[in-house]
């Protein structure tokens, strides 16, 4: 299958979505309101949990032609057969890639550094992500890019390049505007009473530009 690396990239949280139950119907709903990649980041140790939850959303995105993607897990990826994103403490692209093969999707955390874009490229990364753009509740200590980062990333990277943090409906356009083909949300898609209708709002924001 091949994905779409443009258009809204959902990713999921523990804290928002604490039972599978919950994670399922909301990421279901995210996918049906237009999602094009939904990553799964779970930070608990719990390898029985990971595997379960990571296999039923494996399932889930089959179901509608989504890629899954795992964060900072290669052998639970492997495992699944499904994407990977690593930051700059998860190992290295280049051996993910060689373990996941030519079709995989895989992403790099580069901050606001085109340096570290560059070395993700030429590792065989599939997309690079920059953030975050705005103060996030999820993370609230990450490092931020300004948003020029994406007009100078253009000419230099050629490669999907996605922005996260902070993202919401207010100040998605704007990065979107400056060249990031796909915005990664956790809190203002998963905290919304109506996630499928919220995910609807940000996938539109690709078609109609403002
Ligand atoms: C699409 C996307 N971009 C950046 C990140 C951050 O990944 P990482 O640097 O590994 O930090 P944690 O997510 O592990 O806190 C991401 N997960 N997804
Ligand atoms: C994982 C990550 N990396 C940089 S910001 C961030 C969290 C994004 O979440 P939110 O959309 O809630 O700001």
């Amino acid at each position: 299958m091949s994905a779409s690396l443009k258009g809204l990239y959902a990713i999921t949280d523990a804290t928002l979505l604490p039972t599978q139950e919950q994670l399922l119907f909301a990421c279901e709903q995210a996918l049906l309101g237009g999602a094009q990649l939904l990553q799964y980041r779970e930070k608990s140790q719990n390898k029985r949990k990971r595997l379960a939850e990571g296999r039923a959303l494996a399932n889930l995105c089959a179901a509608y032609q989504r890629t899954l993607i795992i964060n900072d897990d290669l052998e639970l990826a492997a495992e699944l057969g499904v994407g990977l994103h690593l930051g700059q403490k998860d190992g290295s692209v280049e051996q993910a890639r060689r373990l996941l093969g030519d079709q995989a999707i895989i992403g790099a955390t580069c901050h606001q550094d085109l340096a570290l874009a560059k070395r993700a490229a030429e590792e065989g990364a599939s997309y690079v992500a920059f953030g975050a753009c705005f103060p996030s509740q999820t993370k609230p200590l990450a490092s931020r890019a300004p948003i020029e980062l994406f007009q100078n990333a253009a000419e230099q990277i050629h490669l999907p390049k996605v922005a996260i943090g902070g993202l919401n409906l207010d100040n998605s356009a704007q990065v979107i505007a400056a060249g990031a083909e796909m915005i990664a949300v956790v809190h203002a898609l998963f905290s919304s009473t109506d996630i499928r209708q919220q995910a609807q709002a940000f996938s539109a924001l690709f078609s109609n530009p403002v």
